[in-house]
């Protein structure tokens, strides 16, 4: 196996019962890069963590983890390089935020020294000294991250981390996980919130009973879906103009008009419009992330 690579799953099936929670998935991280796992409750993005973290073993495939087999000896050794940040997380409320993380530190064999510079990275050394009963949701995902940050991991997972939090706590996140991308951690993390991963994910994974269906950046998934990119154009008010618009633009409005194209024909698209007065605004629209992945589970639904 490449060095390159800090995770590799080959032809990994989980199955519970004669249920499969994962069904024959291949995935490989590299070093430094922030991969996603999107799918509905139930399509096997926990059962993909687990079975990283080494907590449940593959019915079938192999887990390779920093190029060590996931269920053979040799892999304790590696488990202090992984951080983990689980969907739900229990922490214990009479403890103080400093005490919970010097517990983690212990427990991860790691000098109680890098403590507070943990906790003003999350952003809660001002509350390190109160109870964990008097913190916000937002306050106690973010203890939670800090725990998940001891050791400086070179693998991280986190199962739904910003479900729940605000939009200054999610922008916190997101810096962390390009400040671990830079240092060539590699960051697996799953979510429903898709919307939020646009220019956060080099790549997203899509989930679907245990199946996956859809793998690649942003760009990469776009083409692959094929949707189309439309485009507005807005026409001065009782402009003569839209009399001599191909037929190919379809009336929006009394002044909108609309094409629906590839994305290899917008360039042409506009510039079919360099004999056209009076337009007076151009909208372009992509296909978000939503419109991909509803998309691809529409798509494996047919
Ligand atoms: N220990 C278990 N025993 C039996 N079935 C299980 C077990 N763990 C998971 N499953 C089943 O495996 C499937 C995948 O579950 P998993 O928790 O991986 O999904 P998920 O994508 O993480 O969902 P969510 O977004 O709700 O967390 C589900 O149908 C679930 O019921």
């Amino acid at each position: 196996m490449s060095s390159k690579y800090h995770v590799v799953l080959s032809g990994v099936s989980k199955a519970y019962a004669k249920q499969f929670a994962v069904n024959n998935v291949d995935i490989q991280l590299k070093a430094g890069e922030c991969v996603a796992l999107a799918g509905h409750n139930g399509a096997g993005k926990s059962t993909i963590i687990k079975l990283i973290l080494g907590l449940i073993h593959p019915t079938q495939g192999k887990v390779q983890l920093l190029g060590h087999d996931v269920s053979s000896r040799s892999a304790a050794q590696i488990r202090g390089q992984i951080g983990y940040l689980p969907e739900t997380v229990a922490l214990h409320p009479s403890l103080t935020g400093a005490e919970t993380l010097a517990f983690y530190a212990k427990l991860k064999k790691q000098p109680l020294a890098n403590n507070p510079g943990l906790l003003s990275r999350v952003g809660i050394a001002q509350a390190a000294k109160r109870r964990v009963g008097t913190y916000s949701k937002g306050m106690r995902q973010r203890l939670a991250l800090a725990q998940a940050l001891l050791g400086n991991p070179q693998v991280l997972l986190f199962d739904e981390p910003t479900t729940g939090l605000d939009p200054a706590s999610r922008q916190m996140f997101y810096e962390i996980v390009s400040e671990l991308r830079n240092q060539g951690s590699t960051v697996l993390l799953s979510t429903h919130a898709l919307a939020e991963l646009d220019g956060q994910a080099d790549r997203i994974i899509v989930m679907k009973n245990g199946s996956k269906i859809a793998d690649g950046s942003m760009s990469e998934l776009r083409q692959q879906s094929g949707l189309p990119i439309r485009i507005r154009i807005a026409l001065t008010p009782g402009s003569e103009s839209a009399g001599k618009l191909p037929p190919v633009w379809r009336k929006h409005n009394e002044s909108a008009y609309d094409l629906h194209c590839s994305e290899q024909d917008k360039v042409q698209a506009i510039c079919s419009l360099g004999h056209i007065n009076g337009i007076n605004n151009i909208e372009i629209h992509t296909p978000s992330l939503d419109d991909m992945y509803a998309h691809f589970l529409r798509r494996e639904d047919v």
